[in-house]
């Protein structure tokens, strides 16, 4: 059997009454999109904040390439070949985009961003940014200000700066978030193709874009994994249906 990745196993977190997520399984195989869903308050964030460090579980385990990661901070897990995106950007508007994603190279080779200094000579760093600004289709704004990028194209930037960190693994939150539908269109383009880099662990709402793109999928309500499948087979699972139409949601009926 191919070995996870990512995996989690029992992972539980409460607030008081509230089991956010509760026992959930969860395998990222290598060169796969597997994507999280789940109606609002399924408990999405709080299993992405487990799986990358930022919570702490009540019980359960995250490993990492096989290694048990439980208890490691979310920069161990960064330096160990996970990298986060988040739903509300995390870029430095004042600096170039490839200042930006120089400074993510930097901080894989273990420097603090408070050492930072502008890095204008250092060609074999310019030269991985722009690398990775390549492969998200923004070399042209390189060097622009990250302020003055269209939303779409901060996306792609985030994307780069997460790619600078040579990741393992890739967990993107909301990654369409904001986006038109020209912008959804090439993330879908580009996400696609960057699974073989590394394996995709995706949140998001936008159900064109999750069965567009999704090998796997699992769905989240009220903190437990109700179903896991292909795409076909979760349009398809009833009990899906019901918590979608439960709360309200549509979407799912009509992906
Ligand atoms: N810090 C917190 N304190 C108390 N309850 C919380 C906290 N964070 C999340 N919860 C609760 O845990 C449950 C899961 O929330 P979570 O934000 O993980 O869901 P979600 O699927 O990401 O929702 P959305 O799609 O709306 O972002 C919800 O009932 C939420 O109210």
């Amino acid at each position: 059997m191919t070995e996870a990745l990512l995996q989690a196993r029992s992972l539980s977190r409460r607030y008081g009454a509230i089991a956010a997520c509760d026992a959930v399984d969860l395998d990222l195989l290598p060169g796969e999109i597997h994507a999280v869903i789940g109606p609002n308050g399924a408990g999405k964030s709080t299993l992405i904040n487990l799986l990358s460090g930022l919570l702490k579980p009540d019980s359960g385990t995250v490993k990492l390439l096989g290694r048990d990661v439980t208890r490691s901070s979310a920069p161990q897990r960064a330096l160990l070949g996970m990298a986060r995106t988040f739903q509300i950007t995390s870029i430095f508007p004042h600096f170039t985009a490839q200042q930006n994603v120089a400074l993510a190279v930097q901080a894989r080779q273990g420097h603090s961003f408070r050492f930072w200094q502008p890095t204008v000579k250092d060609y074999p760093l310019n030269d991985e940014a722009r690398e990775s600004l390549r492969k998200v289709g923004l070399i042209m704004r390189a060097d622009q200000r990250a302020s003055s990028l269209a939303h779409g194209e901060r996306r792609q930037l985030e994307l780069a700066m997460a790619l600078a960190q040579a990741p393992k693994v890739l967990l993107l939150d909301e990654p369409m978030a904001g986006m038109g539908r020209e912008d959804s269109q090439r993330m879908i383009i580009l996400l696609s193709r960057l699974r073989m880099t590394a394996p995709i662990l995706l949140i998001e709402h936008d159900m064109d874009a999750v069965f567009a793109l999704a090998d796997r999928i699992s769905v989240l309500a009220g903190g437990r994994v109700i179903a896991n499948g292909t795409p076909d087979a979760i349009r398809q699972d009833s009990l899906v249906r019901e918590a979608y139409l439960g709360a309200g949601h549509e979407e799912i009926a009509d992906a």
